[in-house]
C-alpha cells in the first residue's frame, strides 16, 4: 500500500473557509455570453463537482477560476471571484501568485516530453528550486502523493510518453502536487481513461481532498456522486443548483436538475 502525501491537515469542518467566492460572474466570448450570473462559494478541502450538458460552461468556469481563460481573444468578464481575500479578475491582482497556487488536470493526459522525473521536477525549478536533493524529494512526495511512485520508481529517467494513459494522467496529478498548490482543479480528468485507472483517480481524488480543494468537471454523474461534497448543476452558462451533492442526487430542488440527473437530457 502507498502511503499519499506525507501530512494531512486537521481541519474542523466548523472551521473551513471559503476557498472561491464566485459572485455575479458574467464571461462572454464576443458577443456570445458563455457565463451569467454565476453565484458559488466554495470550501476548501472539499471535492466540488461541476456537472451540466455539453456547451454550459463547466470548462469555462473553472478555466476563469485560474484565469487561464483569458488566452483566449475577446474575452470579457464582469463580477467578482475572490481567492482567498483578493478578487482574481480585478486588474491588479498579480496572476503569477495564482499559478503557484492552483494547479489544474486536463482531460486528456498531457505530460511534456521529457523523463518522468523532468517532468515532476519542472515546476519546483521554474520556482527556482535547484538543489538535487531538494528536488528528488520533491519528486518523490510528489509522486507517491498521486499513488504513482511504486510503478515508476524504478525507471523515472524514462520518457513519460512510454506510460499508459492511467499512468500519465496520475503523473500529471504528481506534476500539480510538485508545485505545492491549494487548489487542484480537474476538467473531465477520467474522460479519456479505462475504468480501472478511473477508480485510481478517484480514489487519488478522495486521498488529496484531505490537504487541498479540488473542483472537478465530469459528465459522469456516477462519479460525481461517488467522490463529491457538494455539487453544481450548469446550464446554459447558468448555475440552475448547488448543493450537497447527496442532495442533488436524491431530492433536486429544481424540475431542470431532475431531469438532468435522471438521464431525461444532456
Ligand atoms: N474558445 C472559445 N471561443 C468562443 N466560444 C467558446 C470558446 N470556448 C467555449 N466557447 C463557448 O462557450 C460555451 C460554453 O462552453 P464550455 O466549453 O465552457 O462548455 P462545457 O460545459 O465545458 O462543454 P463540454 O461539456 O462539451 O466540454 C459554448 O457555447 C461554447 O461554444
Amino acid at each position: 500500500m502507498e502511503t499519499t502525501t506525507a501530512t494531512a491537515k486537521i481541519i474542523n469542518p466548523q472551521e473551513k473557509q471559503i476557498v472561491y467566492k464566485t459572485s455575479d460572474l458574467d464571461l462572454w466570448y464576443g458577443d456570445n455570453q458563455a457565463l451569467k450570473k454565476i453565484n458559488l462559494d466554495i470550501m476548501e478541502n472539499e471535492v466540488t463537482a461541476i456537472i451540466g450538458p455539453s456547451g454550459c460552461g463547466k470548462s469555462t468556469y473553472i478555466k476563469t477560476l485560474n484565469r487561464m481563460i483569458e488566452l483566449v481573444p475577446g474575452v470579457r468578464t464582469s463580477g467578482e471571484i475572490v481567492y482567498r481575500g483578493k478578487n482574481i479578475l480585478d486588474k491588479s491582482y498579480q496572476v503569477e501568485e495564482l499559478r503557484t497556487k492552483v494547479g489544474m488536470v486536463f482531460q486528456k493526459p498531457n505530460p511534456f516530453p521529457k523523463s518522468i522525473y523532468e517532468n515532476v521536477a519542472y515546476g519546483p525549478k521554474i520556482h527556482g528550486i535547484r538543489d538535487k536533493k531538494v528536488l528528488d524529494q520533491i519528486v518523490e512526495k510528489s509522486l507517491r502523493g498521486a499513488a504513482i511512485w511504486d510503478e515508476v520508481k524504478d525507471r523515472l529517467n524514462q520518457n513519460a510518453y512510454g506510460l499508459s494513459g492511467g499512468q500519465q494522467q496520475r503523473l500529471c496529478i504528481a506534476r500539480c502536487l510538485a508545485i505545492e498548490p491549494d487548489v487542484i482543479l480537474m476538467d473531465e480528468p477520467t474522460s479519456a481513461l479505462d475504468p480501472i485507472s478511473t477508480l485510481k483517480v478517484e480514489e487519488l481524488v478522495q486521498e488529496l481532498k484531505k490537504d487541498f480543494s479540488i473542483i472537478i468537471v465530469t459528465h459522469n454523474m456516477q462519479q460525481a456522486a461517488r467522490i463529491s461534497k457538494k455539487t453544481a448543476f450548469f446550464l446554459n452558462g447558468e448555475v440552475v443548483e448547488f448543493s450537497e451533492t447527496n442532495k442533488i442526487f436524491s431530492t433536486p430542488e429544481d424540475k431542470r436538475t431532475e431531469d438532468y440527473i435522471t438521464g431525461r437530457f444532456g
